[in-house]
């Protein structure tokens, strides 16, 4: 069973016996968080984990980096709803060998970031555990229901974009895990993009406030998150291998694994989203960072062609991470 199963499997359960009395989500489970009416507007809820051995390995860890990663990754997926965040809360397995000062190095690391976007880390829990693992839970807001990207919203003729460059987190791990090699120069920009990715809260807004609906952040690679979309919206998508923007380093270091890191890598955290044509005009011509248009949406649902520069389909091995 996969993962996605196992969630279609807890989704049917829940919604078994609907709640008495209490008002039902907007957005229940299935996007990139949770959407609830609140007395000002709509709110956001989400959670991830970073798990010892599955998200990283005790021989790397950086104790600063896992406390920024594990808030980034929560806050990129209110970042692909278009929110402002506003609490977290984070929970902690612990071996019993974790030395105090680590777990406060750690929790130095998530507050920088905190304090960077104004989300407040209001409490938490502790746990002993067999692994080091670190659970956050965080809130945000959204102006209304119409001011929210969703994964659902992808239609014919919309072109789908990236923001920043791809496949770097995914070289990063490869040198951690000593299976890549490089300069020092690049080895440093490729470790920093797998430890501390930067949240997109600024570009998430600037999509809603130019009418963009439609985006998911990217965790599991590229075509994976694409392939989340697409089911969500019911459509096909076709892409150009050529417009990818692979990130420089591992342009540079990837060798010809450089274009597989880009799409399945997974971890960049940056947003994917699709647009009216002259939406997207607008977009690129104002955003605040980088913004590449990869591709167009089509009505063939499920499809995805990825066509090298001569219009061959590509090859596509590796379709990006799974848990199960
Ligand atoms: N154990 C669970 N119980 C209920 N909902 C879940 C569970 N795990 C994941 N989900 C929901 O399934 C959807 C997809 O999850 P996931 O692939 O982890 O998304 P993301 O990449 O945004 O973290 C999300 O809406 C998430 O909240
Ligand atoms: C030791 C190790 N092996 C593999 C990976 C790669 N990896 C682990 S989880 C993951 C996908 C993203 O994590 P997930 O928990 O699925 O985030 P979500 O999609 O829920 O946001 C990737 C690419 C890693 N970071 N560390
Ligand atoms: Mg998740």
């Amino acid at each position: 069973m996969t993962e996605f199963e196992l969630i279609d499997r807890i989704t049917t359960e829940i919604n078994r016996i609907p709640p008495v009395g209490s008002e039902l989500p907007f957005i229940g489970i299935g996007d990139d968080t949770a959407v609830f009416k609140s007395l000002r507007g709509y709110q956001l809820a989400t959670m991830d984990a970073l798990v010892e051995g599955v998200h990283f390995k005790k021989q790397y860890l950086d104790w600063t980096c896992l406390g920024w990663k594990a808030l980034a990754v929560n806050l990129s997926d209110i970042a692909a709803m278009g929110g402002a965040p506003v609490y977290a809360l984070v929970s902690l397995g612990l071996p019993g060998d974790v030395a105090v000062e680590d777990v406060v190095t750690m929790y130095r690391g998530m507050a920088d970031l905190a304090a960077q976007n104004g989300t407040v880390i209001a409490g938490g829990n502790i746990s002993r555990a067999g692994e080091l693992s670190v659970h956050v839970a965080v809130t945000g807001t959204v102006q209304s229901k119409s001011r929210v990207l969703l994964r659902s919203k992808a239609r014919t003729g919309d072109l789908i974009a990236v923001t920043g460059s791809l496949g770097a987190a995914a070289a990063g791990l490869k040198l951690l895990e000593g299976t890549l090699k490089a300069d020092v120069k690049e080895a440093d920009e490729l470790i920093a993009a797998f430890w501390r990715p930067e949240p997109r809260l600024t570009i998430g807004r600037q999509l809603v406030a130019h009418g963009v609906k439609c985006a998911i952040d990217i965790s599991d690679g590229l075509l994976a998150d694409l392939g989340h979309l697409l089911q969500a919206g019911n459509v096909g998508a076709r892409l150009e291998a050529a417009r990818i923007p692979v990130h420089p380093a591992v342009a540079a270091v990837g060798g010809d694994k450089a274009l597989e890191l880009a799409i399945s890598g997974g971890e960049d955290y940056e947003l994917l989203f699709t647009a009216h044509p002259a939406v997207m005009g607008r977009v690129v011509a104002a955003a605040e960072c980088k913004v590449t248009v990869i591709g167009v949406v089509t009505r063939d649902a499920g499809c995805l062609d990825f066509l090298e520069a001569d219009g061959r389909a590509a090859a596509l091995n590796n379709r990006g991470w799974r848990h199960f």
